[in-house]
């Protein structure tokens, strides 16, 4: 049995790295895809390549506007949505001191705002529905410190905690809110000369891949994980225990 028949899911960042992949593995599972981004063009080729009846609604997720018009969009397709996937991101690797309060309110905004945003409005839609399911992708680096992060990593950390609480405030209203927080993983997001030093300081000795968290993000989107709520998983290659 396909572990998301007919669910009907919205996966931020859905046409690069993590949420690519995540698409396609659930698209394999049976469901029913709202992938959102902001390159229209990339955006509705990748829906195309999934087929089915996936669509691409075309958001800065930052944007309340953009926000509410994906779930318009979602139910006016699907009537219903079941599952949300916060994940997408933009990386900030830049000395604190050379960080303007711009680029950090930037990087807050996308990687941190913008989930509450998605939340609040999809629990609108959970809470009539009387279910829901919230995956938040956070990072490693939401529990551990980082030079030349702060900004990002200040906002995974928020990410962590408004997870834990989002949990705990809808648990008896059945919507489980769970954070996948990932290592160094081979995306676009880290920069091409980054790649060999960060596999080295990763105690497996690589980066790991887009298809390995979208196995990660199955787990928390299907029933499998159907215990867990309010909490995390850490999937990094050992690079958190050091
Ligand atoms: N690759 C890594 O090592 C790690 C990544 N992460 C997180 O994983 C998530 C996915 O990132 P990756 O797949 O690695 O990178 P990626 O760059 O391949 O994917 C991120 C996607 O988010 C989209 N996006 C960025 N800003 C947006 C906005 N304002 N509105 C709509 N879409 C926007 C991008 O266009 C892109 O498609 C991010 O939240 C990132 O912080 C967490 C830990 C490690
Ligand atoms: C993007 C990145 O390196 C992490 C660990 O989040």
């Amino acid at each position: 049995m396909a572990k998301l028949q007919n669910k009907v899911v919205v996966i931020t960042g859905g046409i690069s790295g993590i949420g690519k992949a995540s698409a396609d593995l659930f698209k394999e599972e049976g469901a029913k895809l709202v992938l959102v981004d902001l390159d229209e063009e990339k955006g509705k080729k990748v829906a195309e390549e999934l087929g089915g009846e996936t669509i691409f609604v075309q958001a800065d997720v930052t944007s309340e506007e953009d926000a509410k018009r994906v779930f318009d969009k979602t139910a006016e397709k699907f009537g219903r949505i079941d599952i949300l996937f916060n994940n997408a991101g933009i990386g900030a690797t830049k000395p604190t001191h050379e960080v303007s309060y711009a680029e950090y309110r930037k990087t807050v905004n996308v990687d941190l705002d913008a989930v509450f945003l998605f939340s609040k409005l999809a629990i609108d839609y959970f809470r009539e529905q009387g279910s829901g399911n919230i995956i938040n992708t956070a990072s490693m680096y939401g529990w551990i410190g980082a030079a030349g992060n702060a900004a990002y990593n200040a906002a995974k950390g928020g990410v962590i905690n408004l997870t834990r609480s989002l949990g705990i405030e809808y648990a008896k209203e059945n919507i489980r809110v769970n954070a996948l927080c990932p290592g160094f993983i081979d995306t676009p997001i880290i920069p091409a000369e980054m790649k060999q030093s960060l596999s080295d300081i990763t105690p497996i000795g690589r980066l790991g891949t887009s298809e390995e968290m979208a196995k990660a993000a199955l787990f928390l989107a299907s029933d499998d994980s159907s215990f867990m709520t309010a909490n995390t998983l850490t999937v990094d290659g050992g690079f958190t225990a050091q």
